[in-house]
Parts: structure tokens; C-alpha cells; sequence
């Protein structure tokens, strides 16, 4: 297979001692849209400009298309860099702007005009081409700031935060545009964002990062519905978690139990019988079911409290109690169950099938 990107245990330490990125590996494939996700300074913008060669790496080995490009200048590299603030020049064209990369190039007129020609049609920007940039829309200089790196025809596409400046309805279009744009090119894109649904929404592909490590890499429904890691589980979606002690490991399937009883799940990773773990349950697949359990043994069933219910037009939403120390928001489709039963202080059961529920090492 073909890679585009390949990072292979790479770090970086700051002059003044900060671990930014530790062994950090990742093999891109020609055309994947790659997200890399994760809190604050975790270390996104850090890796994206390593890649790009604006900052040098520390430990570790970058290859672009099989070639290492450690040592690379950014301008000798395969790749261009989007920022959030799209760093357009205010006194030139948006012609100008967009064909500037090829002017560094020393790429001749004709073929440079050619090339900004189809950029601008498509982009939709030919209206906009004589205008300079401080008399444009957000969304416009979005899309000047795309076509500025777009028109040199990269390997790869690198993005940090693109999408950072605009409003959310803005946000949208323009999300759905680089989507169709990234797949009609077969360009690489590797986008840096701290927006859960802007990840999933765009990515073949999320790196969910902590505190200068991979956490886990995977498309997102399996980061949704199979996080293997506690901080994925916590981080991403909303999902209820349990700790307790593995009493039955087999056949992908493990049993834990829990000061709320039995909980089973499938495995996700290493987990064995006598060890720690904990159940990650995501809460659209908890079924609520009136009464208390049937038997305090029952496989799966959480015993919860009404503490607050609310109809929100078809949907209810409720919050309930779970062990005295957890509280938990749930809705409920108002056709689904009897209209009094979530009562405040009505006992619940809450249930979900093994097999949507995820069992990790604790
Ligand atoms: N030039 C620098 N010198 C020292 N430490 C730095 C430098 N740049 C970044 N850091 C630190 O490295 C870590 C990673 O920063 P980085 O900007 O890569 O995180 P990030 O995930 O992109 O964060 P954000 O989402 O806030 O942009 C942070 O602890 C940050 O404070």
C-alpha cells in the first residue's frame, strides 16, 4: 500500500523542556482526510508544523510519498500549510494572492494564469478575482486562503483550524464544500481541529490526541461506538463508563462486575479474568425500562431514579440518579413509553445489548 505520510515515532521537546509530541506514529494513505483531534495543547498545531517543516522534530523520522523529509525546508516539501487566520496579503488581488505560490515557484505567466484560472472557477471565486481580500466576506477569504494552497498542487494538504474564524452556519457549507473538494481532488488532507463533529463529520480517519500522545486511531463510528482507551471513552461522544473487576473473559465478550451489578460488553484490547476494566456504555444505546431490576443479579440493569424529566417537543428529556454520586442525562422518545413513566422519584431500570457496549482495561 501506498503511503502519503508516514510519522514514525516522533517527538518534539522545546527549547525550554515542554513535552509538546512524544512517539507519535501514523501511516496516511494517498487521498485520506486525517483529522487530529484533542484538548487544548495537547499537541495538534505541534505535529501539523512538523509535517509542514515550520518546526523541527526532536526525535522520530517524517516520510512524504517513501522520502524522509526531516531535514526539509517547508518550501522544499510536497505540502502546504492553511491557517486559521489564512494569512492573506491585504495589498494584492485575490488573483494575485491565489497565483502567489507559483510566482515563488518562478513558474512562467501563462501557465501560472492557467493554473489560477481553474482554481478560481473551481472555487467559485472568477466574480471575486480583481478584488483585494479586506473587502471580502469570511467565507470568501476562507476559500482564497483553500485555493492559495490548493493551486500548487500539493501532495498534501495540511489545515490548522481552517474553519476557526467563521460562524456556524458558515462553518457548515463550507465543511461540506472542502468534503466534495478533498474527494474530487484525491488529495491528502491532515486537519487540525478541536471540534468533535467537524472531525467526524469530515474524516476518514481521527488521531484523538492527549497530552502529546496518540490515544487511539480509527474511522469515527469505531471511535464513537469501540473507544479503546478511557480517555477516548470520556472524550468523544457521550457514554456512561462503570469500573469494576473482570469475573468472565471469553470469546470477545467480557463481564465485569460493578457496584451496579454484572455489566458485559465486547472487548476492546487486553482484558483478562481477576483484572481491572470498565464498561463503556454510549447513552443512545441505553434502553430505560420502569421499575427497579429484577434481580439484583440481572446481567445489564442499572438501577436509576427520576430526578428531573421535561418534554422537549417529541423528545423527554430526563436526568436521572444512578449510585447516589452519578448523574445522567437521557431522552426518551415521547411516543416510546406511558406518559407517567418518568415521574420525579420513579425507579428505572437501564439496560443495553452486550454486544453495544465496549469492555477496556482500567
Ligand atoms: N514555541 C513553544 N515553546 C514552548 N512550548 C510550546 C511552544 N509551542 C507550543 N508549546 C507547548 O506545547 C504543547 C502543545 O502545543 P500545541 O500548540 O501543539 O497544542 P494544540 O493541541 O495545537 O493546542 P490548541 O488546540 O490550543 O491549538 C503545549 O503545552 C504548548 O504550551
Amino acid at each position: 500500500m501506498s503511503h502519503d505520510l508516514e510519522l514514525i515515532q516522533v517527538g518534539k521537546t522545546y527549547d525550554d523542556g515542554t513535552v509538546a509530541v512524544a512517539g507519535f506514529d501514523l501511516a496516511v494513505s494517498r487521498g485520506e482526510f486525517i483529522a487530529f483531534l484533542g484538548p487544548s495543547g495537547c499537541g495538534k498545531t505541534t505535529t501539523l508544523r512538523m509535517i509542514a517543516g515550520f518546526e523541527a522534530i526532536s526525535s522520530g523520522t517524517i516520510r512524504i510519498r517513501g522520502r524522509v523529509v526531516n531535514d526539509l525546508p517547508p518550501e522544499r516539501r510536497p505540502t502546504s500549510t492553511i491557517f486559521q487566520s489564512y494569512a492573506l496579503f491585504p495589498h494584492m488581488t485575490v488573483r494575485r494572492n491565489i497565483g502567489y505560490g507559483l510566482e515563488v515557484k518562478g513558474l512562467a505567466k501563462a501557465d501560472r494564469e492557467a493554473k489560477v484560472d481553474r482554481i478560481l472557477a473551481a472555487l467559485g471565486l472568477e466574480d471575486i478575482a480583481e478584488r483585494r481580500p479586506d473587502r471580502l466576506s469570511g467565507g470568501q477569504r476562507q476559500r482564497i486562503a483553500l485555493a492559495r494552497g490548493l493551486v500548487v498542487e500539493p501532495d498534501i494538504l495540511l489545515l490548522d483550524e481552517p474553519l476557526g474564524a467563521l460562524d456556524a452556519n458558515l462553518r457548515r457549507a463550507i465543511q461540506n464544500e472542502l468534503r466534495l473538494l478533498q474527494r474530487t481532488l484525491g488529495i491528502t488532507f491532515v486537519f487540525v481541529t478541536h471540534a468533535q463533529s467537524e472531525a467526524l463529520s469530515l474524516s476518514d480517519r481521527i488521531v484523538v490526541m492527549n497530552q502529546g500522545r496518540v490515544e487511539q486511531i480509527s474511522p469515527p463510528r469505531e471511535l464513537y461506538t469501540r473507544p479503546s482507551t478511557a480517555f477516548v471513552a470520556q472524550f468523544i461522544g457521550r457514554n456512561m463508563i462503570f469500573e469494576g473487576t473482570v469475573v468472565e473473559a471469553r470469546d470477545g465478550t467480557a463481564s465485569i462486575r460493578t457496584p451496579l451489578g454484572v455489566l458485559s460488553g465486547l472487548v476492546n484490547g487486553a482484558v483478562g479474568e481477576g483484572g481491572s476494566a470498565k464498561v463503556v456504555v454510549p447513552s443512545e444505546a441505553i434502553t430505560l425500562r420502569a421499575g427497579v431490576p429484577s434481580s439484583p443479579h440481572a446481567g445489564n440493569a442499572v438501577p436509576a431514579r427520576v430526578v428531573h424529566s421535561q418534554v422537549v417537543g417529541h423528545v423527554r428529556r430526563i436526568a436521572v440518579d444512578l449510585d447516589g454520586a452519578r448523574r445522567l442525562a437521557l431522552e426518551a422518545h415521547v411516543d416510546k413509553y406511558p406518559d407517567d413513566a418518568f415521574a420525579v422519584g420513579s425507579h428505572l431500570t437501564l439496560g443495553w445489548s452486550p454486544g453495544d457496549a465496549t469492555v477496556i482495561a482500567a
